[in-house]
């Protein structure tokens, strides 16, 4: 689809200048109130905290935390924790924007928020993370809570920290508060109040608005050839659900390199070879190692960032062969590639949409969580697709409608839904 794409020039191309100029662009064309236009370009509150852990050694090291809440017009904070070098405060900020327009989108009862630590996680023991996440939630304090601001997995964590993080924050409660606060945390491991399910939400859905957009394209997934950067938890995911659908993954890049082989790679093999090779797939032995800086050229149908912001750029976007790609990640593309790869006719499934099943199946966690309930496997793979399919048919709609590529329809229905909010409000009329 060849549409109107965002123009405005900006100096920098870093993930907060993204996220601005995207929201620019829609705000743009609905012509958005002023007043609310202030109001969602800055975020509501950002929490800096220094903590101090004791290492395996007895030496003390500093760590810098950052939890940034963007906007709460339609609920409690949401979003995940990173633990990532590249974590500071204008990612954070970036990360919190897109979780506002990302639950606004999939029409959940909540804000946006993002956050994490500046670190390195392969430098440090298990233990010593464990102690890392501990101290941050100590000093996160009350500016979490079930009903104020629900962190959840993101890039390098999981279940297990959100276990230390629920534990901790409990440790702090009365004991009738510990019972009622088991959603202060999603993405938890089952035996700890976890759903079934959010371990392949995100995935999963990242494989849904594929078969979407397929099925609104006519276009058979049989034997089409996809690439994954990023085989983490939404990479892995969203790989096994494509070639369970008939696909064929030829080739994966992750933070140590990168592997392709034309017919076909098996994906759970790959899984268990990663898992006993310190999390990287090089070595993988029914593969050949590739030139990183050549993966997002390869020969392919669909392409699937599913790893860390601005990874396809002006630099880049020339080259790439997929005439599908599906953002897993956060931010992947930044705005100038997108107006390449637009022009080349390339379709892009936005993050807020495409990796929407996280936080949806989040969603389903922290409700069972409030309500004391207990859902099946299927019962929240169902409801998940049911959602995905909503969100995905209001942006084809509003893309078409509106003349406008799926990532402006998507942030217009976004920002749309929270303007009606406050103008319901009545602080805006
Ligand atoms: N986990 C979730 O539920 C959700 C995650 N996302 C987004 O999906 C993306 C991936 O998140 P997860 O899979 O949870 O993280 P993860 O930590 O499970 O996996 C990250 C993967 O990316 C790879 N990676 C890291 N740096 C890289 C680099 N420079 N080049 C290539 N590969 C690199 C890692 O080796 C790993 O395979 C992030 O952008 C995250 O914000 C979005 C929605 C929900
Ligand atoms: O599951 C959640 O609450 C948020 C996941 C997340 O960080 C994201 O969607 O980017």
């Amino acid at each position: 689809m060849i549409a109107k794409v965002a123009s405005k020039k900006a100096p920098k191309q870093g993930m907060l200048e993204n996220v601005m100029r995207q929201f620019d662009n829609a705000a743009d064309i609905i012509d958005l109130n002023t007043n609310i236009r202030k109001i969602l370009e800055v975020t509501n509150n950002e929490i800096v905290v220094h903590f101090p852990v004791r290492m395996d050694n007895g030496e003390v090291e500093i760590f810098t935390g950052y939890r940034v809440q963007h906007n709460n017009a339609l609920g409690p904070y949401k979003g995940g924790l990173r633990y990532h070098p590249t974590v500071d405060i204008d990612a954070a900020k970036a990360l919190a924007m897109w979780m506002t327009w990302k639950t606004s989108l999939a029409g959940l009862p909540y804000g946006g928020a993002k956050g994490g630590i500046q670190l390195d996680p392969n430098k440090y023991s298990d233990t010593e993370l464990e102690r890392i996440t501990r101290r941050f939630t100590y000093a996160l304090g009350d500016n979490i809570g079930p009903e104020l601001d629900i962190p959840a997995p993101d890039v390098n964590t999981n279940p297990q920290t959100m276990a230390w993080i629920l534990d901790t924050y409990m440790s702090t409660k009365s004991p009738a508060e510990r019972s009622t606060n088991m959603h202060v945390v999603t993405g938890k491991p089952i035996g700890a109040g976890g759903s079934k399910g959010r371990d392949r939400a995100t995935g999963f859905g990242v494989f849904l608005t594929i078969k979407f957009w397929a099925e609104s394209h006519n276009v058979d997934l049989k034997d089409k050839k996809f690439i994954v950067q990023g085989f983490g938890n939404v990479g892995y995911w969203a790989a096994y659900f494509l070639v369970n659908e008939g696909a064929i993954l030829t080739a994966v890049q992750d933070a140590y390199g990168s592997i392709a082989n034309e017919e076909g790679i098996n994906v759970d093999q790959l899984f268990d070879y990663q898992k006993g090779n310190k999390g990287s797939i090089l070595g993988y032995a029914k593969a050949r190692t590739i030139d990183s800086k050549d993966f997002f050229s390869l020969d392919c149908d669909i392409c699937i960032p599913a790893a860390l912001g601005n990874q396809i750029t002006p630099k880049n976007a020339h080259k790439l062969k997929a005439y599908l790609i599906a953002e897993g990640a956060n931010g992947p593309t930044d705005v100038d590639a997108e107006e390449i790869l637009l022009k080349k006719g390339i379709d892009i499934i936005p993050d807020i949409l495409c990796n929407s099943g996280g936080v949806i199946g989040s969603y389903f966690e922290w409700l069972q969580n409030r309500n004391g309930e207990i859902w099946s496997l299927d019962e929240v793979m169902e409801k998940l697709e049911k959602k995905m399919k909503e969100s995905f048919t209001t942006v084809i709609e509003t893309s078409k409608k509106r003349n406008v590529d799926m990532r402006t329809a998507a942030f217009i229905i976004a920002i749309e839904r929270l303007e009606e909010a406050y103008v319901q409000r009545g602080i805006f009329p």
